[in-house]
């Protein structure tokens, strides 16, 4: 049996634009995985459901707003890391206010989700990849 790890619930979120082109950050230097390329989104607070924690984040992180009405559950990855066991929902959203900007991350692009395998990306977000391009 494997050795048990912590679940860790982050919610992450594919911003999707009227080119059907998604939004993927690139995570800063010095943290965890620096350089790679992600969703947006973070880890679930205690008391918060997913959607307010992906809106929370949406708006921290890229300053743009949106609502729950918005987010279309899409996917989820359940992925092992050294040190905790990742569980992440993958929402999409076509509908938000405000342009996306840099808060937290250091550079942000929008990619055809054929292309999204030329960055890289988290191992858990493999599965991510190809749920997007069904869709999309
Ligand atoms: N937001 C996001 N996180 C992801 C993705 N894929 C993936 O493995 N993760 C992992 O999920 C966790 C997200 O937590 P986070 O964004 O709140 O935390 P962080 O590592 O940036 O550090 P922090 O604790 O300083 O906020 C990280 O361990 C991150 O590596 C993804 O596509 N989007």
């Amino acid at each position: 049996m494997s050795e048990a790890k912590p679940i860790l619930l982050v919610v992450a979120c594919a911003l999707v634009d009227t080119d059907r082109r998604v939004l993927i950050a690139q995570r800063p230097e010095g943290k965890h995985m620096a350089g790679m390329w992600e969703f947006p989104g973070g880890k679930v607070e205690t008391g918060e459901t997913p959607e307010a924690a992906l809106i929370r984040e949406l708006r921290e992180e890229l300053a743009v707003e949106t609502k729950e009405a918005c987010l279309a559950p899409l996917s989820f990855a359940s992925h092992s890391y050294e040190q905790m066991h990742l569980l992440m929902p993958l929402y999409v959203c076509r509908r938000w206010q405000g342009t996306p900007t840099t808060n937290e991350h250091k550079a942000l692009k929008w990619v055809r989700p054929q292309a999204l395998r030329d960055y890289p990306m988290p191992p858990a977000d493999e599965p991510l990849i190809a749920a997007l391009c069904d869709l999309l």
